[in-house]
């Protein structure tokens, strides 16, 4: 029996402390009582309170995670106090705190948050106990009639709270306001909210010229409105992984959306807003544990690396034995507060490359990759140089609707979009591998996918922000966004289908990638760690011949092409395509690197063929719109008019019978690398 069991007494397993001032822990709204230095965290002992409901319950969750990364003992009791509270909205809790859930001790929902401290700690330290009655602010008796032992059984350790609390891939949307452009022309709000789904009002026209509006709902881990703020964004996403990264887990958070629709927007305040909680930790619950935090910024483009806080100078990636990844060169900083984190950001956004689309003056035209990482001394005395303990990422990828446009006649805007594509092919195959815990992840598909490699093994988190603009203009990229965004979530295990209510549309299935813009931000790797050398390389530089110190060539010739005219090109593909009759392609797909590659490719030309197809369709049937305008005027010419449907249904026949060709021959490669991988294991 230890100490704790020793502590029960009676049937009812009820403990019996007198001595209460420092056996509680009291997570209530009242951030500076936890946060302030002035007022330190007392340690964690016996019993836990947690508020519930909006801000309080916000910070109950902070709390809890920064408590599971180092709990001096497991808790006893967790009381939360829902469906109460300032904002007295009804709140589901987190996987985590749901595990505590059936443990708790509910507190009456007239208490308001701000009373809750005074409710009760101030109770408590004037000598009361949660085992006695105290109707002010106990509502029901769940933890003094439920055994402690289920509560510590339950999960409640330290690793497990850390795989439990905060979900392996998380996706929430955000709508951004309509902008004055958008106002000016009269676009509509085309996003309806509310709650954790969204629904999408599609206008479309029937061959008749008459309009109706198509419904398309989707449910995701969070959506997001335009009342957002940043703050929000932050809590909703990033926030619950910082404490995670102390503990050698790796986190992938990442932006997608179309350009404008406000991924830099979303994504720029989220890393100083880690560091300061980075920081924070490390001074406060860390303090004189040997942490160290460390930034460097560097960006992909045309699949080569440049560092954005060394004169861009241009790097290296190499594989170490251990297949451990690493960038030669990379500068990091050390930083231990958040101003220099601040400059150097900002320092890094300026050196980034940008360039203007028709659509967003300030659009990014490369993946720019800023890192957070955590390290610490391993003896203490500093003699050796501290080791990554976890880093966070955060990853901005950008501009790859101008991949989307195959009449640009730009090469290099060509080649930028067909990298970008690339990457968000070859990410979701990635995102897929870590979801099934797949021995093979397919990292090689991209420059950007091999950089994130550590992101997708071993014990690692993701967060995708699918950024929608609201604007009836932008709704076939909005579709797309949240299709693919759909496609990401229903990988997560037990997820699959539900996840749709009624969409309208089989492309969830499909083998295609919306083309849009993505923005990460994403976990790196420990690879600096162990490269060149096993055990610790921190420092090293780079080969002589290896890493040319050159200036990138498209800084002065770059242009970025209009990105409006691809808009009206778009649109989602006839329903008639059978698009069901294209298999789901399992995670087992993926037999090599390269067959991987192969397929990526196969998949991007398929995607073209279709866009085309697409665009042609559009013309034919506007030229059939304009044959049945001619058929109902008087004294039309029935010859002519047999002619010309034949010819047309001649045409789109043939269209559908090119793609349906292209699509079975895809099909079959995607059956033989699904045998080929179940042969061999993968
Ligand atoms: N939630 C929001 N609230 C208010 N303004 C927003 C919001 N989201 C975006 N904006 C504004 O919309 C414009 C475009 O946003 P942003 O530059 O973030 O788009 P983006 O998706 O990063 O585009 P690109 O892919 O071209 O880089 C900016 O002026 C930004 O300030």
């Amino acid at each position: 029996m230890n100490h704790r069991q020793g502590q029960r007494s009676g049937a009812t397993g009820v403990h019996h402390h007198r001595q209460y001032s420092d056996q509680y822990h009291f997570l209530d709204a009242s951030s500076k009582w936890l946060h302030s230095s002035s007022n330190p965290v007392p340690p964690l002992q016996d019993y836990n309170l947690y508020g519930g409901g909006g801000r309080m319950y916000r910070n109950a969750q902070r709390s809890f995670n920064e408590y599971c990364m180092d709990p001096p003992t497991p808790p006893r009791i967790f009381a939360v106090k829902k469906n109460g509270g300032e904002d007295d909205s009804p709140r589901d809790f987190s996987p985590g705190l749901l595990d505590l859930h059936s443990f708790d001790t509910e507190l009456l929902p007239q208490i308001s948050s701000s009373n809750v401290y005074d409710a009760t700690l101030s109770q408590l330290t004037r000598g009361r106990s949660l085992d006695d009655p105290e109707p002010y602010f106990l509502g029901k008796q769940n933890a003094r009639t439920r055994a402690p032992e289920n509560i510590v059984s339950n999960n409640l350790s330290a690793d497990n709270a850390k795989s439990s609390n905060v979900a392996k891939i998380k996706v929430v949307v955000r709508k951004r306001p309509l902008n004055k452009k958008e106002i000016t022309k009269h676009e509509e709000d085309i996003i309806e909210t509310v709650s954790n789904s969204l629904t999408v009002h599609e206008t479309k026209l029937k061959v008749d010229l008459t309009q109706y509006v198509e419904k398309h709902e989707f449910v995701f881990d969070a959506v997001l409105n335009e009342e957002v703020t940043n703050d929000e964004v932050y809590r909703e996403t990033v926030e619950p992984i910082v404490p995670i990264i102390f503990q050698r887990t790796k986190a992938t958070c990442f932006a997608y959306g179309q350009t404008g629709s406000g991924k830099t927007y979303t994504m720029k305040p989220l890393p100083l807003k880690a560091s300061r909680d980075i920081l924070r930790l490390m001074h406060h619950t860390y303090r004189n544990q040997g942490f160290q935090l460390f930034v460097s910024f560097f960006e992909i483009y045309g699949g080569k690396l440049f560092d954005l806080l060394n004169d861009r100078k241009k790097l290296c990636m190499r594989e170490d034995g251990k297949q451990q990844v690493c960038i030669v060169g990379l500068q990091e900083y050390q930083v231990s507060d958040v101003e220099t984190i601040k400059e150097l950001i900002e320092q890094g956004n300026a050196t980034r490359s940008t360039g203007t689309t028709g659509a967003n003056e300030e659009s990014s035209r490369s993946h720019a990759i800023l890192q957070l990482a955590i390290k610490r001394s391993v003896d203490g005395n500093g003699s050796k140089p501290p080791r990554v303990v976890g880093k966070l990422s955060f990853i901005d990828l950008a501009g790859s609707e101008r991949g989307a446009d195959t009449t640009d006649n730009d090469k290099q805007t060509r080649i930028e979009g067909a990298e970008i594509n690339k990457s968000l092919l070859a990410l979701k195959e990635c995102i897929r591998a870590l979801d099934n815990d797949q021995g093979h992840i397919p990292f090689r598909g991209s420059k950007l996918t091999e950089v994130l490699r550590d992101s997708f093994v071993g014990d690692s988190r993701t967060v995708m922000i699918s950024c929608i603009s609201p604007s009836s203009g932008s709704c076939e990229h909005t579709l797309n966004t949240l299709r693919y965004a759909d496609r990401v979530k229903s990988l997560s295990k037990g997820n699959s289908k539900k996840d749709v209510l009624s969409s309208n549309f089989n492309l969830k299935e499909s083998t295609t990638i919306p083309i849009s813009s993505v923005n990460m931000y994403a976990y790196e790797d420990h690879a600096a760690d162990t490269w060149p050398d096993e055990n610790d390389g921190d420092e090293f530089s780079p080969p002589e011949d290896y890493c040319e110190q050159m200036k990138p060539s498209w800084k002065k010739n770059g242009r970025i092409e209009s990105y409006g005219a691809a808009d009206d090109k778009l649109r989602k593909p006839n329903d008639q395509i059978k698009w069901k009759d294209i298999p789901k392609v399992e995670p087992k797909t993926v037999h090599s690197d390269d067959d991987l590659n192969a397929l990526l490719q196969e998949e991007e030309d398929l995607v073209n063929a279709h866009r085309k197809q697409v665009e042609e369709t559009m013309n034919i049937v506007k030229e059939e719109m304009s044959l049945l305008v001619e058929a109902d005027q008087p004294g039309n010419q029935l010859d002519d008019y047999v002619a010309r449907l034949n010819a047309i249904l001649s045409q789109k026949a043939a269209g559908i019978m090119q793609l349906q060709t292209r699509l079975a021959h895809f099909q079959k490669r995607l059956k033989e690398h699904n045998v080929l991988a179940s042969s061999t294991g993968h």
